[in-house]
């Protein structure tokens, strides 16, 4: 970052940060807040303690000032998140430095970024007559996004004739589709009778309960409490496993399929599970959200839902649906990190079909990436999982090349699969 935009921040759109930073790539020239969780891990693979440091660094120091980390460090990505992963970064950072002054320093922020989503991103769901608590993806703008104006003007004015407030619905719902990491996808896009649109008119982003986001929190928290009693403060522990307590039970209550072995997002507006394929039913299982003794049964029902998606017939990767919407998030589109989510939750279940699974899914990933690179010469932000080596497309900008989650996530797998492990990169 220039030393302009730390002597005049008035001057730009970029919010300063104290420390280098790796952008994804292409048009993307500001770190983003998710995709940082996936550079972080390439940076440590690469022995690059001090960069990733330093990137943690930069989010902490938005959570100081602004209470939260924004979308991405421009002052028009204020107005929104990305997914929560703040806490996790810091959790695989401090796994590979032993850095417990760093953690202990900012222990209190990660607190701060967790409490602006448990105040300002809850919902209740009432089940079986007991009533939850669960986030939901909510800007807090209802305006068309700066860096893509004239999309949402033009997608919201065909709301126009449904009075004014339908616009600002549309608006906020398209922010809240940008915070949730997926924009955009058929996950957000309904049709009258509630069931998957292509249209993106039909955003209503607000409308459900997410799968990963809850996943999410509940790892944050889950971390929070080791951290809290890594550094010896015990109450504080306490208090975050309850929250951690109380997030898995809502999750498995609220979001857990029997039928299907896997969790679905919830639709607040007709009180029931979107049950649909999508990439983020199985991010509970990568979270650990399950009680451990049921865990190995329960990887096995998330690897046998796989295949009968047909998971296998896939060439090039696990797609993040099975609807062809047009959008970026929907299949054929499968993004890096949620293979890693996907194969890692596999993993971590202990069920042997499901190991073998994650280890085909994980082979049939690098080899897609590899031919990709072989024929290109670069990394993609998105790949096609109906062919190997093939680059994903859709959405409102071309395929973007780069790019730091995808090397991240190749990095992570190629570390998992194919490689002796080093004492660097240990797992605690
Ligand atoms: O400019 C359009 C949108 O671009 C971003 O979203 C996509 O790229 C991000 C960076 O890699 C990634 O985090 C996100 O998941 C992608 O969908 C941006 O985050 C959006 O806010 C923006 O509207």
């Amino acid at each position: 970052m220039s030393h302009h935009v730390q002597e005049h921040p008035e001057q730009h759109s970029l919010i300063p940060v104290p420390n280098t930073f790796i952008i994804p790539g292409g048009r993307f020239k500001e770190f983003y807040y998710w995709d940082t969780y996936w550079i972080v891990k390439g940076l440590l693979l690469s022995d690059m303690l001090e960069t990733a440091r330093g990137m943690v660094e930069n989010l902490l120091t938005m959570v100081e000032r602004f209470g939260f980390v924004p979308n991405g460090g421009r002052i028009y990505y204020l107005n929104r998140s990305q997914p929560p992963v703040l806490t996790l970064i810091m959790w695989d950072y401090v796994k590979v430095s032993q850095d417990y002054e760093f953690l202990q320093k900012y222990l209190h922020v990660l607190d701060k970024e967790m409490d602006f989503w448990l105040t300002k991103r809850l919902v209740q769901v009432t089940h079986e007559g007991v009533t939850y608590n669960l986030a939901h993806y909510d800007s807090e703008s209802d305006t068309p996004r700066p860096e893509s104006y004239i999309e949402d003007l033009e997608t919201c004015a065909q709301l126009a004739h449904l009075g004014e407030d339908h616009l600002y619905e549309c608006y906020t719902d398209l922010k809240s589709g940008a915070e949730s990491g997926w924009d955009f996808s058929s996950r957000w896009l309904f049709a009258k009778d509630g069931s998957l649109s292509m249209d993106l008119k039909d955003i209503s982003t607000r409308r459900n309960v997410p799968a990963d986001l809850n996943a999410f929190l509940y790892k944050a928290f889950h971390i929070l409490s080791k951290f809290c009693k890594i550094l010896h403060q015990e109450e504080r522990a306490e208090h975050w496993e309850k929250y951690a307590n109380e997030w898995q039970e809502a999750i498995n209550k609220v979001l857990y399929n029997e039928e299907d072995g896997v969790w679905y997002d919830y639709d607040l507006k007709l009180e029931k599970h979107r049950r649909y394929y999508f990439a983020s039913n199985l991010t509970p299982l990568w979270a650990g959200a399950v009680n451990p003794e049921d865990k190995a049964r329960i990887g096995g029902r998330c690897a046998e839902y796989l295949l009968k998606q047909g998971i296998r017939d896939l060439r090039g990767g696990v797609p993040m649906s099975m609807y062809p919407s047009g959008q970026q998030w929907d299949y054929p589109n499968a993004w890096s990190p949620y293979q890693n989510l996907v194969i890692i939750g596999l993993h971590k279940s202990n069920n042997e079909t499901a190991q073998e699974l994650a280890k085909e899914l994980a082979h049939k990933w690098v080899n897609s990436n590899v031919k990709a690179y072989h024929e290109n010469k670069v990394m993609f932000e998105k790949y096609s999982a109906a062919q190997a080596g093939q680059f994903g497309g859709g959405g409102e900008y071309q395929i973007q090349s780069g790019f730091g989650w995808s090397n991240g996530c190749v990095l992570e797998l190629i570390h998992w699969y194919f490689r002796s492990k080093t004492r660097k990169y240990q797992r605690w």
